[in-house]
């Protein structure tokens, strides 16, 4: 039985993981296939090592390649071990982001193409794509200052990087956007949460009916 594998995408901060806990609570009780819930990087015991490896602050001195590269072998860790097996279950996958955060972060704003890194992705994920994409559209300047009302001065590596490089890379996920648009649904995340929350239900109970 094969299974689903929804993504959620956008900007830090633009509300990802607290829409994804209200949308698992909307459709929980009506859902036909178990839903597991996961998170990149991270999402298994190696791969959550990794994310505490890229995103430590005081890892200055990673090289952009040496990023993209680490969160391209966590990736392979937790679709190998984690979201291959469950999608073979015929389980509903939501994951807090997948390749398309590459594309964006470290295809576009870190400069090393988007081409590029998505070939490396590629070979990670052994060409694994989301059935759904949905992209939390929010302006990065506020993303950004969300973030710094919950957790100004722990931000991690990535976040502390400058405005600039954040509108950078939300010109990478228009780009990525606009070159799949059968799979990356918009949803407008400036709008309160309960609205987030139910046109990404929306958009979830429309692309999968068979599902409910
Ligand atoms: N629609 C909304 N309106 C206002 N605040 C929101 C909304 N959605 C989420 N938030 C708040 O914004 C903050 C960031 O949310 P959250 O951590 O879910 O974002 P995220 O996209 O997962 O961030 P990151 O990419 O950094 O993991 C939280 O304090 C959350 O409560
Ligand atoms: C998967 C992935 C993530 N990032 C960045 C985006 C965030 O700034 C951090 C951590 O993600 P979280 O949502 O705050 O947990 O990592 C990235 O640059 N490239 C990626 O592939």
């Amino acid at each position: 039985m094969q299974g689903y594998f929804i993504t959620f995408e956008g900007p830090d901060g633009a509300g990802k993981t607290t829409v994804i806990n209200e949308v698992v609570k909307a459709i929980q009780g009506q859902c036909k296939r178990e839903i597991l819930v996961t998170r990149e990087p991270g999402g298994s015991k190696i791969a959550e090592k990794i994310r505490d490896i890229i995103l430590d602050p005081a890892n200055t001195e990673m090289n952009a390649k040496t990023e993209a590269l680490l969160y391209a072998a966590s990736r392979s860790q937790h679709v190998s071990e984690i979201i291959n097996p469950a999608l073979k279950r015929g389980d509903l996958v939501i994951s807090d982001r997948f390749v398309d955060s590459s594309l964006a972060y470290q295809g576009q704003g870190r400069g090393l193409g988007i081409d590029e890194v998505a070939q490396i992705n590629a070979f990670a994920t052994g060409h694994l794509e989301p059935d759904l994409t949905i992209f939390l559209d929010l302006d990065p300047a506020q993303g950004l200052a969300r973030i710094a009302n919950v957790r100004s001065g722990s931000e991690d590596r990535l976040e502390q990087e400058k405005l600039a490089f954040h509108e950078e890379v939300y010109r990478g996920y228009q780009k990525v956007n606009q070159a799949h648009p059968d799979r990356v649904k918009v949803v407008d995340a400036s709008q309160d949460l309960p609205q987030v929350v139910a046109a990404s239900v929306k958009l979830v109970k429309s692309t999968f009916p068979e599902l409910f």
